[in-house]
């Protein structure tokens, strides 16, 4: 059973569709991502697998129907971690990540379990959070707020995490070790669909891509598939570099190509 199905998912009416019958899949343990210029829809797509906005087609996490869950069953079975930065509020690093065991307490409980307790520290722990664990999430610099947000989304302990751009705030060494860590999250089972800009890191981490432009999936496999030098000027208007390094491969944006006037379709 796949740990995310989407079929036919849509967003906006008539002309103004900013996703337009968009499937995909991600098996368990797998790391997906998600790419495509600004403005082409992925944000929109992720919002409608979380059940965040109006939208068409079918989402089924783990096999059941999403939109069928109640909100609180939803949100053990996804994280979601949204571009949104807001979230500045004066408490400390440790208690908005046990924010994301929230989902898990009962309404009798007096306080975390053993395993909440755990499930945030191991979060903190990932994230390097521990020197932070103590300071107000109002004071922190926005690369260290970025960990804290993926912390508490990481505490969750869902099946599947969708992550919409967790490292664009992040220096190189956090960028490669956020890559790194959901690489093996996906190992120990977990499920992630996460959207890149950066295709140096989506082509060397991720298992497949799906490449979205104008609201529609354009092309849909491994990185080598579907970062293809056409691919790349038409729906980037880039040229970029290809190469090996470590047995993995890799794509490197070089230089703006735009389009000329005859290569724009109809
Ligand atoms: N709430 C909204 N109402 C109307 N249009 C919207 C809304 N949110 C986004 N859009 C438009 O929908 C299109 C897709 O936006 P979306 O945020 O999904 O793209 P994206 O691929 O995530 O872009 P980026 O890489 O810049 O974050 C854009 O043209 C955007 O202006």
């Amino acid at each position: 059973m796949n740990a995310l199905d989407v079929t036919g998912v849509s967003v906006g009416r008539g002309g103004c569709r900013r996703v337009d019958a968009v499937s995909l899949s991600v098996a368990r343990g797998e790391l997906f991502g998600l790419i495509g210029p600004n403005g082409a829809g992925k944000t929109s797509l992720l919002r409608a697998v979380a059940q965040l906005t109006p939208h068409e087609g079918e989402v089924r996490v783990g096999g059941a129907w999403f939109a069928a869950l109640s909100p609180a069953q939803r949100a053990t079975r996804l994280a979601y971690l949204g571009q949104d930065d807001r979230a500045a509020w004066p408490m400390s690093v440790a208690d908005f990540v046990a924010l994301g065991r929230l989902p898990h307490r009962r309404a009798w409980a007096r306080g975390p379990s053993a395993a909440d307790t755990a499930a945030v520290q191991a979060a903190m722990a990932a994230m390097r959070l521990g020197a932070l664990a103590g300071r107000r999430l109002d004071q922190l610099s926005g690369g260290e707020r970025t960990r804290a947000r993926l912390a508490r989304a990481l505490a969750v302990q869902a099946p599947l995490l969708l992550a919409d751009e967790p490292i664009a705030a992040l220096d190189p060494f956090h960028q490669l070790s956020v890559m790194n860590l959901l690489r093996e999250h996906c190992a120990r089972g977990g499920s992630i669909v996460v959207v890149l800009h950066d295709l140096t890191l989506a082509s060397r981490f991720c298992d497949r891509v799906l490449l979205m432009h104008q609201g529609c999936a354009v092309a849909a496999g491994t990185p080598r598939q579907v970062l293809t030098p056409g691919n790349l000027q038409r729906v980037y208007q880039v040229q970029a570099m290809h190469g090996e390094h470590d047995d993995q491969s890799y794509v490197l944006p070089w230089q703006c190509r735009p389009l000329t006037p005859s290569e724009i379709p109809a």
